[in-house]
């Protein structure tokens, strides 16, 4: 798919908030990523708040199951990110974990924290006030930001792709270090736990779905592009 859509055509000064949501693998930081440089628009990796969170948890020995203790954490924990799409950094505490959140035992212990609702509650807070934060331009993906973090963006985005392209990709991504049963968890076992609390398979009302499985990189880019021209003109 080619597309005749020129980033300049989305002024600045208007509002543009981009809404992306989708399954673990389907694309959504690189793409969004993306999408926000040719956009000038920030970035927000939601799911980085939810992985920093879980990493405090672990390094602190709280029991993940107590999902008091849980939401404590998430209300105290001191996180901060970068919400320049060119510069990838995550803090807590003032310490640089932006590798350590993405470690595979980190991915497995994520769900955890993402069903704890008081917690929920309190990243979608955080994520709300980024927005704003922002100056309304900015590219926001994760789980619920179509429904529940930014359901009046302008834009609503459910990014998906088939199961075996995003094993595929995360297997890529990971180097080839992980095993398909290890990948499975990683992906499969954590989009059915995610699923418990918030809908990231369907899209709700007004959401447009795009499913990039038979599209590369910059195909899916562009399918973005053109869904952001469409939805606000
Ligand atoms: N359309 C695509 N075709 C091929 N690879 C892709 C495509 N979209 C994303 N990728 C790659 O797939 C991997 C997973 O993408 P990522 O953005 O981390 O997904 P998510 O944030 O949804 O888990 C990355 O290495 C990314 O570069
Ligand atoms: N808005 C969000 C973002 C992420 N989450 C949860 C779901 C995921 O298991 C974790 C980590 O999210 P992340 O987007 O980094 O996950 P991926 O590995 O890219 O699929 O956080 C969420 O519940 N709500």
């Amino acid at each position: 798919m080619s597309s005749n859509v020129n980033p300049a055509q989305f002024r600045l000064g208007k509002p543009l908030v981009v809404a992306i949501d989708g399954p673990s693998g389907s694309g959504k930081s690189s793409i969004s990523r993306e999408v926000a440089r040719r956009l000038h628009a920030a970035y927000l990796d939601t799911g980085a708040m939810y992985r920093a969170v879980t990493l405090s948890c672990m390094e602190a020995g709280i029991d993940l199951t107590d999902s008091v203790a849980v939401e404590a954490a998430a209300e105290n924990a001191d996180i901060a990110l970068s919400l320049s799409p060119d510069e990838e950094w995550v803090r807590v505490s003032g310490r640089d974990v932006t590798d350590a959140i993405r470690e595979p035992v980190v991915s497995s212990s994520v769900s955890a924290v993402a069903t704890t609702l008081g917690a929920r509650a309190e990243l979608v807070r955080r994520q709300q006030q980024l927005i704003r934060d922002s100056g309304l331009r900015i590219v926001a993906e994760g789980r619920d930001i179509t429904t529940v973090v930014a359901p009046h963006a302008e834009v609503r985005i459910l990014l998906t792709a088939s199961e075996e392209a995003r094993l595929r990709r995360r297997g890529i991504q990971l180097g080839g270090t992980q095993t398909a049963a290890a990948l499975k968890e990683q992906v499969l076992v954590r989009d059915a736990k995610d699923s418990t609390v918030v809908d990231f398979q369907q899209a709700a009302d007004g959401v447009v779905t795009i499913d990039s499985s038979d599209l590369d990189f910059e195909e899916t880019v562009s399918a973005v592009l053109e869904v952001v021209f469409t939805s606000t003109h």
